[in-house]
């Protein structure tokens, strides 16, 4: 059986105690695309039977040959399922993999003082004098996020808040921030077509903002460079944003035929004023690290050639404020209106489903990829 039939699911414990709506089922569906570590057969052969149940009901195919093992091993799984109803399958279906989940993020472990954290592969995580650093590692692609990078950075805020750290950090390496969402995303259609793709990548997305949303320590981004699309629209949920003078803040949404996301529809204009978020939001103006401090997007900037010294001095001394104290005063701030930032998540994340599947976002995207544009 191929691993990459058994995606795995990161999902909140609140999520799974109570019923298992279509929401959660297709977002523990489509997170579970992504898994690195193979769960065995057994726990495939339940998630597969249980899947099958959710979404078909009771087996009633042939029973398959007996040297077609394989078959007749998921056969068997979801046979021995019997007359379960589907809505059980499913609230079945997200706890199996919720408990999957669990342990994938357990094994991630507490991070060890001074220790990079293995099991990313598109990501360097560290944990140091009290201090998370999540950091964007494709360097030579400007940091662009693809779908399992997506998935490493949701991990690495769920481990980064259990662990021992005061302070979680989002950095990039190399000469960008990042460069937004990796283009090539698109570009890998399911079996299901494209309206498939969009519905995977509008939950993707939605669950991906959903973490920030929720992440219940300080938040800091070290933006070392150029940031353009989900990584200037997310900075809104950000506690501190440190800036180098090289930065730059670009959402060229409106060039790519998509629409905001990150929150930024509300967000942008309550930090900036409606006019100045129009400006970046639906006309595409790129910002420069002046520009956005100026804004209120960005906290405080500093000189290139002093940034990480500067920046991390600073952290440094944050970290050391009482841990307790500093989740409490952020959960203060943002709690007010966690409900509304879900609902508008939400939101952008369907309508930016209807724009990928329009003309104007595909002629962008093939216009890119084909070197035709660039912003
Ligand atoms: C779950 C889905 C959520 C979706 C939500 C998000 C919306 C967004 O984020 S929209 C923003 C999308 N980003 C872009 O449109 C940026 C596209 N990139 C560029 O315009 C340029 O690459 C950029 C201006 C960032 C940098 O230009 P250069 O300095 O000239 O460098 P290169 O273009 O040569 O880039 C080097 C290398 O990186 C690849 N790259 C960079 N960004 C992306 C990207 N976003 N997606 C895919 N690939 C990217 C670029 O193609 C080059 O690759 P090679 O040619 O193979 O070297």
């Amino acid at each position: 059986m191929q691993i990459s039939n058994f995606p795995v699911l990161q999902m909140h414990k609140s999520q799974t105690a109570m019923r298992a709506s279509q929401k959660d089922f297709e977002s523990a569906v489509n997170q579970m695309k992504l898994l690195t570590k193979d769960p065995g057969n057994e726990m495939k052969l339940k998630l597969y039977a249980l899947y099958k149940q959710a979404t078909e009901g009771p087996c009633n195919m042939p029973k398959p040959g007996m040297l077609d093992l394989i078959s007749k091993a998921k056969w068997d799984a979801w046979s021995a399922l019997g007359s379960l109803p589907k809505e059980t399958a499913k609230q079945n279906y997200v706890e199996l993999v919720s408990s999957l989940s669990s342990s994938a993020s357990s094994s991630q472990g507490k991070p060890d003082a001074d220790s990079k954290q293995p099991g990313y592969e598109t990501l360097v995580v560290t944990s140091e004098n009290g201090i998370t650093k999540i950091m964007l590692n494709r360097p030579t692609k400007k940091n662009a996020i693809t779908t399992q990078m997506y998935q490493e950075i949701m991990l690495a805020l769920e481990a980064a808040a259990k662990d021992d750290s005061a302070i979680t950090v989002l950095t990039g390496n190399g000469d960008y921030y990042c460069s937004g969402n990796d283009l090539n995303n698109f570009t890998d259609i399911p079996p299901g077509g494209v309206e498939e793709k969009a519905k995977n990548s509008a939950i993707l997305l939605r669950d991906f903002v959903g973490c920030f949303i929720d992440f219940p320590k300080p938040l800091i981004a070290v933006v070392n460079g150029p940031a353009v699309g989900i990584s200037v629209t997310l900075l809104g949920l950000f506690d501190i944003v440190y800036a180098s003078d090289r930065a730059t803040f670009h959402t060229p949404f409106s060039h790519l035929g998509q629409s905001p996301e990150g929150c930024s529809s509300y967000m942008f204009p309550k930090i900036m004023g409606s006019a100045k978020a129009a400006e970046m939001l639906i006309f595409g103006k790129k910002l420069t690290a002046r520009e956005a401090c100026a804004q209120g997007l960005v906290t405080e900037v500093f000189p290139d050639s002093t940034f990480q010294k500067e920046v991390w001095t600073r952290l440094k001394a944050y970290s050391k404020l009482p841990p307790n104290a500093m989740r409490i005063s952020k959960q203060l701030i943002r709690n007010v209106e966690k409900e509304k930032l879900h609902a508008i998540n939400s939101e952008e994340s369907s309508v930016l489903q209807g724009r990928w599947l329009s003309d104007e976002c595909t002629n962008a995207i093939m216009n890119f990829l084909s070197r035709k544009a660039k912003l």
